[in-house]
């Protein structure tokens, strides 16, 4: 009894030792590999990390742009964080930016991996995909139906939305930013699968809606599991892991929002309800090879399904955003408006709405347009992007794998570039009435960097200058009022998000004059 007791005792004495051991080897190792890796090249500058922890408590909380451009004025144009062994670097400089996103893309096009995403079933968006093959099919049928060229294509769809919009907003114009999203969402669902927002499209665009803002919640919130990987395993009934349930609820409506909208498509093309190439995505499933084995077509159809998904994901809150922040800035900047509707009387004239081809006459109105874009930035870090290998920039070592956050709201609110950054005031675009080349340009920032810049950006690009240049020909944006008639001041807020929001938005929109209004109900 007494010999097997000993035996057990030195038994579990070896399996001490040999755990041990082997994390004991397995830290030596990494180490070992890091020297090898860094050669005693330093990492960019940063705060000094802590045991274990690293840079966690150095991290922003929220609104993390005006954290990081606080310590990049410490640091320099560039920040190195590292967060439980997750490296980070933010860059608030546009020059170091151009040279990492731009020039580097090759090494810099993936995106951080995450445990989190595959959970709520978004791991399917290609706007989250990590840089492969897989992206690369994704990206390429997207291109092959947003592309400049394709544009035209879409303009009627625009225009008919746009219309039924300021019939809306005449009608009830305290719904006008409800309107607002819900046009954006039903082009959206009309480009890609050719179906209307009737009853139907309406609960389809709600449900959309809905996986929306539960991915993107979840995507910006902190979990445990994306620590302690494991976590996932734990089965929703153990007490504390509630987050089970709420990502199968966000998995389900991520489910809803790619297969039915492409399933009702289906359906009507099966009934000859829709043409062939009717839609976008049509248009992408007819140039399936039929010579194609079922798995090869699966694979595809598959594909068509995700960027529909994606595209869902990325279009109409950006847009919306957009245009909330230029009511906004209509209602705050009286005279801003009036320059706009002066230039539309003069190009456009009273008799008809403008058009596509009026755009280069339009040139306060396209001021404008980049003043909105930059004075409220939809992603103000852009989309996170993430390196492949090992790289050196300026001298200092980036490990691959590190989390790369350009600081696009620190770069478009520079006082040295803009003066008064935070004033509405599209002027500072043009010199003596014509654009001026000499200023930084928004258009090459807010749509992100290299092989991942934002491959909607001639769509979205369309839509807001048609939506922008309709509204200000044919309504008067002013402040609310309060119960005695008197205007409230709104203060521009933006929301703490990836794609943020205008927090308050109220105004009074309101048809310009009678020929206005004949304008909106004649269109
Ligand atoms: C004002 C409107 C918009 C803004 C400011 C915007 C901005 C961006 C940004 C910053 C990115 C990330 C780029 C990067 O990682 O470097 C992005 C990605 C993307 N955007 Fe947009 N976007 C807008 C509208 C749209 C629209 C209307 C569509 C679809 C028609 C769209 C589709 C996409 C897609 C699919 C991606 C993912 C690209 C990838 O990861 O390969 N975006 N957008």
């Amino acid at each position: 009894m007494y010999a097997s007791t000993a035996l057990d005792s030195i038994s579990s004495l070896v399996s001490v030792l040999a755990v041990t051991s082997f994390f004991l080897l397995s830290y030596v190792r990494s180490v070992i590999s890091w020297r090898n890796r860094r050669r005693g090249r330093p990492l960019p500058p940063g705060p000094a990390p802590l045991p274990v922890i690293g840079n966690l408590l150095d991290m922003p909380e929220t609104r993390k742009w005006l954290g990081f451009q606080d310590l990049c004025t410490k640091y320099g144009g560039i920040v190195y964080l590292n967060v439980l062994g997750n490296h980070i670097l933010a860059i608030n400089d546009t020059s170091m930016a151009q040279e990492l996103l731009e020039k580097r893309s090759a090494n810099t096009c993936s995106r951080p991996s995450s445990v989190v995403i595959p959970l709520v079933g978004n791991d399917v968006s290609f706007s989250i995909m990590p840089y492969g093959q897989w992206w690369r099919d994704h990206r390429r049928a997207f291109w092959q139906v947003f592309h400049p060229g394709a544009m035209r294509g879409y303009r009627d769809t625009v225009r008919a939305f746009l219309h039924e919009f300021m019939r809306n907003t005449v009608s009830s114009p305290e719904g006008v930013e409800q309107y607002l999203y819900g046009m954006f969402a039903a082009i959206i669902l009309k480009v890609l699968y050719g179906l209307d927002a009737d009853e139907e499209g309406g609960e389809l665009i709600d449900k959309i809606h809905e996986s929306i803002s539960c991915t993107t919640s979840v995507m910006i919130s902190k979990h445990a599991v994306d620590i302690f990987p494991a976590l996932r395993h734990v089965p929703a009934w153990v007490p504390g892991a509630g987050f089970q349930r709420a990502f199968a609820e966000c998995k389900a409506a991520v489910e809803y929002a790619r297969d039915m909208p492409f399933a009702k498509m289906q359906t009507f093309l099966s009934e000859g309800k829709l043409g062939g190439t009717s839609s976008a995505l049509a248009a992408l499933l007819a140039r399936i090879d039929d010579t194609v084995d079922s798995a090869e077509r699966a694979y595809a159809e598959d594909t068509v399904k995700n960027v529909g998904l994606t595209t869902f994901e990325a279009g109409p809150d950006t847009s919306f955003s957009i245009l909330q922040a230029v009511f906004l800035a209509m209602s705050l900047y009286p005279e801003v408006l009036k320059k706009a509707q002066a230039e539309l009387d003069a190009v456009v004239g009273p008799h008809r709405l403008p058009d596509f081809e009026d755009r280069e006459a339009l040139v306060y109105v396209n001021a404008i347009i980049k003043e909105a874009l930059r004075w409220h930035v939809v992603t103000p870090l852009s989309v996170p992007h993430c390196t492949l290998e090992d790289d050196v920039f300026n001298g200092y070592f980036i490990p691959a794998g590190t989390t790369i956050l350009p600081n696009v709201w620190a770069m478009l609110h520079d006082p040295a570039v803009y003066e008064d950054p935070e004033e509405f005031r599209p002027e500072r675009f043009l010199r003596d009435g014509v654009p001026d080349p000499t200023v930084r340009d928004p258009y090459l920032f807010v749509f992100g960097y290299g092989r991942r810049i934002c491959p909607g950006r001639h769509f979205a690009d369309d839509l807001l200058y048609i939506t922008i240049a309709t509204v200000l020909h044919v309504f008067d944006i002013g402040p609310p009022l309060d119960e005695g008639g008197q205007p409230i001041k709104v203060k521009y807020e933006q929301t703490d998000a990836l794609v943020t929001s205008v927090k308050d938005c109220r105004c009074v929109v309101q048809p310009r004059s009678e020929q206005a209004r004949a304008l909106i109900f004649g269109a």
